[in-house]
């Protein structure tokens, strides 16, 4: 497992006043871990303020996706715990930590879009609620932020309370189902149904939530509901929080 990440300065200053990063400390350790519900915003939220915290970004989701692409094209039974625990110990995963730079890859094939498809989606719970699994994804997520430089954002359903619950920043983001099942429609450009929607929004919440809880905050967690917040919003928001939270 490995990955690259974004430069960030060493030296620790603060930025001028004219900067976008005015008031934040460049140079100080920062971990921003970020869940919240499919749809909710999380991974294109998270990359932005990566991008604008000059911070490495991690998709956490992503691996699970790519574990069960791999399950998928091995002909690995996804009902099976061991084998799927198996092959999350097994695969060799790349991802990458620049929010400039998506890439996935399993044994140097580039599997950046293939996860994203359909059958993964609709599998993906599968990996996501075998418990061998998980910890070995959250083994390899602690690795990647650890060695990923000064500072960080990560994003997915538990990294505020079991992959990074010491992190500077935790926020939970949230959207009302109805906000996040327009959101995931537009993004799919209207191809998909009504119940299509809810299927890949609501049904695989709920299976997700059987193992881990990404819809109430945990204690010291933040809050943060973007329902009636556009994109730009949401972004200045985190932001805020991480301003008053890590100043
Ligand atoms: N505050 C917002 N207002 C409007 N649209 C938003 C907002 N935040 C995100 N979006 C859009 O909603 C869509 C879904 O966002 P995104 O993929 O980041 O969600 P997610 O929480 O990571 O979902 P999943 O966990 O299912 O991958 C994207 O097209 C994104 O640009
Ligand atoms: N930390 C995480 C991240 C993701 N998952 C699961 C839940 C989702 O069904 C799946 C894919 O995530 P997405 O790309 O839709 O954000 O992975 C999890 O259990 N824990």
């Amino acid at each position: 497992m490995s990955a690259d990440s974004t430069p960030t300065t060493d030296a620790t200053r603060t930025a001028g006043a004219a900067s976008p990063y005015a008031g934040f400390r460049l140079g100080k350790s920062l971990v921003v871990a970020i869940d919240g519900p499919s749809g909710s915003g999380k991974s294109s939220v998270s990359r932005e303020v990566a991008r604008r915290l000059r911070a490495a970004y991690l998709d956490t989701g992503a691996m699970y996706r790519a574990v069960t692409l791999h399950c998928i094209a091995s002909g690995i039974d996804l009902q099976e715990g061991s084998a799927v625990e198996a092959a999350a110990r097994d695969i060799e995963l790349f991802i990458s930590t620049s929010p400039d730079r998506e890439s996935v890859t399993i044994s140097g094939d580039d599997v950046t879009a293939a996860i994203r498809e359909p059958e993964v989606s609709s599998a993906v719970s599968a990996v996501a609620t075998t418990m061998g699994a998980r910890a070995e994804l959250i083994r390899r997520q602690r690795a990647l932020i650890a060695g990923a430089g000064h500072r960080i954002v990560a994003e997915g359903r538990d990294i505020t309370t079991v992959v990074a619950p010491d992190a500077e920043v935790r926020i939970l983001l949230t959207a009302s189902e109805e906000a996040r099942l327009r959101r995931r429609g537009d993004q799919l450009g209207g191809t998909q149904s009504e119940v299509q929607l809810k299927q890949q929004v609501i049904d695989r919440d709920a299976k997700d939530s059987t193992v881990v809880n990404f819809r109430q905050a945990a204690d010291g967690v933040v809050t943060l509901d973007s329902s009636d917040l556009d994109f730009e919003q949401t972004v200045s928001a985190v932001l805020d929080v991480v301003r008053t939270v890590a100043h």
